[in-house]
């Protein structure tokens, strides 16, 4: 029997899941259930050969993995018969604790639910696949592999807010950065890709998905990063508003009246492509800037501004970048938003071809000139085969 790993990545909305056999040759399972909590959820179960397509009604995360479950079960697949060795979830948030993945026990399970506030949106139904698929699933190692993690390795200059100092130690308030496990394996993919020591290669990822955000990579560790404390702050997102001038909050606050809990719900939920074109799916704010609606062209070129800001930034913090990946559900699919965010910049070298660029493929590719001394490519991203690696390297070597 061969051994095998499943893998959770629960997102805000929603849940990615695969089951992968631990020498990676062979995908078993793999799906997603979206929309969740939405009128619309969707769900794409992809199990042995069969797929299961469909609306669904799921309220919540727990109706979501229940769905995944009747899935399994449909199509006959047992996992107690799949030599599972280790269940990888994905948490967003591992705070200072976490700089590692870690096997999950009850105070693992604790801490992670104490660090829930800093990752509202996240660490909750993470938390909740978990807590389910430990019950499901007893026997097995459950792995948890952060978020957070891959950032561990930024300079104090880059993690330090400027803030009164001991404050900000007593409530660990400092950037931790998020998407560290796409990034990671995104990197990897570019270097060999580069045919560059990963040891070797300066990269500036963008993972632009529902969440957004931009790493400068430097010799295969994180050397700044757009998320900070909470996975709000940098890119205009689909929903969250990203960097803001924090006056705006007090101003809010005094003016009209908002709570903190009305500013979370407007930042995390009301904000980005959402508030500003009612929209926050990229193709849906296209098609409606297609049709002429104003709002929805000026939110796509905020969007683009803001990646374009953060593209100088960390083309100054490394001097020198060797490629720029795209990468997420944005990044690997969205030909005008990759050439609108890195138009004008041919005389920082960086340039994107037109033909490449516009070339439909589900692959990695280069789509850049050959010439172009920043080569920007997109790298598909996959999260879970990250997870699901991290989480056989550590209960083979426990
Ligand atoms: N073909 C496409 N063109 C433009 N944007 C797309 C396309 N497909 C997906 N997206 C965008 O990608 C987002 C989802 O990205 P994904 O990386 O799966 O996000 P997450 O993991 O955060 O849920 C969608 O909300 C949508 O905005
Ligand atoms: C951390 C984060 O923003 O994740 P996602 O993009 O999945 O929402
Ligand atoms: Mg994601």
């Amino acid at each position: 029997m061969t051994a095998t790993v499943l893998v959770l990545n629960c997102g805000s909305s929603s849940i990615k899941y695969q089951l992968i056999d631990a020498g990676e040759t062979t995908l078993l399972a793999k799906g997603i259930a979206e929309r969740i909590g939405e009128p619309s959820s969707r769900v794409k179960h992809e199990i042995g050969d069969q797929v299961d397509e469909r609306d669904a009604d799921l309220a919540d995360h727990a109706a979501a993995l229940d769905d995944i479950v009747t899935a399994f079960q449909a199509a006959g697949e047992r996992l107690t018969e799949r030599g599972l060795v280790a269940v990888g979830h994905r948490i967003v948030h591992g705070g200072d604790r976490f700089t590692e993945p870690v096997t999950v026990d009850d105070d693992v399970e604790r801490a992670i639910a104490e660090l829930a506030p800093l990752a509202p949106l996240h660490n909750p139904p993470g938390l909740t696949a978990l807590r389910l698929a430990r019950q499901a699933l007893p026997d097995v190692p459950h792995v948890a592999v952060f978020d957070t993690a891959f950032h561990h390795t930024l300079p104090p200059a880059a993690s330090t807010y400027a803030l009164d100092r001991e404050l900000a130690a007593r409530y660990h308030v400092r950037r931790y950065g998020f998407h560290g496990t796409s990034v990671s394996y995104v990197s990897r993919e570019a270097a060999r890709l580069l045919e560059l020591d990963p040891e070797d290669a300066n990269l500036i990822v963008l993972h632009l998905g529902n969440g957004a955000s931009v790493t400068a990579v430097r010799g295969g560790r994180s050397v700044d990063t757009s998320m900070g404390l909470t996975p709000l702050e940098g890119l205009v997102m689909g929903t969250r508003a990203g960097d803001i001038d924090p006056g705006v909050l007090t101003y809010l606050h005094r003016e009209a009246g908002f709570s903190v809990a009305d500013l979370d719900e407007l930042l995390n939920r009301r904000s980005g492509m959402l508030g500003l074109a009612g929209a926050n799916d990229m193709r849906e704010v296209h098609r409606r800037a297609r049709e002429g609606d104003e709002t929805a062209r000026l939110a796509r070129e905020v969007y683009c501004h803001r990646i374009r800001h953060y593209v100088g930034a960390y083309l100054a913090v490394l001097g020198h970048a060797h490629a720029i990946v795209f990468t997420a559900g944005v990044g690997e699919n969205d030909t005008w938003v990759r050439s609108h965010s890195l138009a004008g910049m041919r005389r920082l070298g960086v340039e994107v071809d037109h033909v490449r660029n516009s070339f439909a493929t589900s692959r990695s590719h280069v789509i850049s000139p050959d010439e172009a001394d920043v080569t920007v490519m997109v790298v598909p991203t996959n999260e879970e085969l990250e997870i699901a690696r991290q989480a056989t390297a550590l209960v083979c070597a426990g």
